[in-house]
């Protein structure tokens, strides 16, 4: 008969574990249920050199599932001859186990089951199967690792499995299971703890919503705004057909607008908190909700900025590949011969592009720096003030070079005389507005603490010593312009 365990649960999956032989020293360990979850899971188990014995109601058709070193038999006779027993069986199933209590008394009962949607109220699925079995110790975890996990071993997903039950013995003969198995216990404390660890597999990126959101919505409105300044409006008005432009051109005009406005909207909820600190005199108190979640979710707000001027870039190198680009090229060449004009060299519009190009390339670079120390394992390699100093510092001037970048772009275009007479206005209002918010707001604030630096230093040369410019324990102000 073939081995259906040569056939691997997804495709790419490992075919075969090496089973190491089961020690009969080692404690047995129980699996009811004969599913995905449990198949994994017995061959992990086995590899680590537990006894499995797996329960099921109908024992005789799972046995060719499983290796032949675990034991497929009844549920009453899992639970009897283990002691810990798995429960992979889906939680409205819980209640079917009643009839195999007796047998689980006593014993430790690791729940892995994961609910549909998150729940923001108990009970938990652990605590009802605590409720269920009360002679047991109940154990909530491993419900986020996978059965591919399992199947494939720690080294090829998240190696944590959070823990947490109301009996410590039990915690730590499970703790002991998953440090044999290669993945790392991480306590959380009591089986209160459950709803929570139940909800983490089922969350959704839960703090890009809102940046994401944001960036949309930023992208739309100005996507909307230059389609009816530069397709719309030329239509409507002179019966100009440029609907070409949608898919590219006022797509690459947009993107930059989204990325300026939530470059901003990274560095403005941190000069709202020191405005804030500045005004109650103390840094000491609880900043309001709104604000506490904006200070949050900056990371977000930077790489969805990011990934936007990434994109205006990639967009940006594409336009003179288009066909409509070389046309236009082609016949700005021809109408130059039919003005008998040699040389078309104008000095300041070259200059123009080269500053507005070189702020653009300054701010990507400096965006790409940020997203970079923005990733944990990078962070996690400098100290706080490097993390601060590229952070802050470096950010700010990646928003001013952006700024710079805009206002350039937008001179440069001011005076072309072959573009669109609509076209300075533009979205430059609602573009610039946030940013130039952001930068003055941060000048405004650092103004005091460089006056307060310089009094330092005069009161240093006065008094004859040299002074260190460490920050001052009752200069607030050096507290407030690293927030
Ligand atoms: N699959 C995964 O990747 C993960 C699963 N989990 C959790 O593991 C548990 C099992 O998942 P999975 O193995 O995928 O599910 P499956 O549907 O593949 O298996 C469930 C098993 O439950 C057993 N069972 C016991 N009583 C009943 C009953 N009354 N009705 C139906 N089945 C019953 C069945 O075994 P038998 O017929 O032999 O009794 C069945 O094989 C779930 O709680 C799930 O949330 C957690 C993390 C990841
Ligand atoms: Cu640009």
């Amino acid at each position: 008969m073939p081995d259906p365990m040569a056939r691997p649960l997804i495709p790419g999956g490992t075919p075969h574990l090496e089973a190491s032989a089961p020690n009969p020293s080692n404690p047995v360990i129980g699996i009811l249920g004969t599913g995905d979850f449990s198949r994994s899971l017995a061959k992990r188990l086995l590899a680590a050199g537990y006894q499995v014995v797996v329960g099921s109601r109908t024992p005789k058709r799972f046995v060719a599932l499983f290796p032949e070193e675990a034991e497929v038999t009844t549920q009453m006779e899992a639970a009897s001859q283990a002691d810990v027993v798995f429960v992979a069986v889906y939680p409205e199933h819980h209640p079917t186990l009643v009839a195999v209590k007796p047998a689980l008394a006593g014993k430790t009962l690791v729940d892995v089951s994961n609910g549909l949607r998150p729940s923001a109220f108990g009970p938990s699925n652990a605590e009802l199967l605590a409720d269920h079995f009360p002679e047991s110790a109940v154990v909530k975890g491993f419900n986020t690792v996978s059965a591919w996990t399992l199947q494939r071993g720690p080294r090829d997903g998240n190696r944590q499995v959070f823990l947490c039950s109301d009996s410590q013995k039990a915690k730590n003969s499970v703790k002991q299971i998953c440090h044999r198995m290669g993945f790392v216990p991480v306590d959380m404390g009591l089986l209160s703890a459950s709803l929570e660890i139940e909800n983490m597999p089922l969350r959704l990126f839960p703090s890009w919503r809102v940046p994401i959101v944001c960036s949309a919505a930023l992208f739309a409105f100005f996507y909307l705004y230059n389609f009816a300044r530069d397709v719309l409006h030329p239509y409507v008005t002179a019966n100009k057909s440029a609907f070409y432009k949608m898919p590219i051109d006022t797509v690459n005009l947009s993107l930059p607008s989204a990325a300026l406005v939530m470059l901003a909207l990274v560095y403005l909820p941190g000069l709202c908190a020191a405005v804030l600190q500045l005004r109650r005199g103390t840094k000491y108190r609880r900043f309001p909700g709104w604000l506490d979640r904006w200070l949050t979710a900056r990371k977000q707000f930077g790489l969805c900025s990011f990934l936007c001027a990434a994109l205006h870039a990639v967009y940006s190198l594409s336009l003179p590949m288009r066909k409509s680009a070389r046309y236009k090229l082609i016949n700005m060449a021809y109408k130059q011969v039919q003005s008998r004009v040699e040389d078309s060299w104008v000095d300041e519009e070259v200059w123009r592009m080269e500053l507005y190009l070189s702020a653009g390339i300054a701010a990507l670079g400096l965006l790409s720096l940020l997203a970079v120390t923005s990733l944990p394992s990078v962070a996690g390699a400098i100290n706080w003030r490097e993390f601060s100093f590229v952070q802050s510092s470096l950010g700010y001037c990646a928003l001013a070079a952006a700024t710079a970048h805009t206002l350039l772009y937008g001179w440069s275009r001011a005076f072309d005389p072959s573009q669109y007479r609509f076209y300075l206005p533009p979205t430059f209002v609602p573009t610039l507005l946030l940013p130039a918010a952001a930068l003055l707001g941060r000048l405004a604030l650092l103004a005091p603490c460089a006056a307060a630096r310089l009094a330092r230093i005069r009161r240093g040369w006065e008094a004859g010593r040299h002074v260190r410019f460490a920050p001052a324990a009752d200069d607030g102000m050096e507290d407030v312009s690293n927030v």
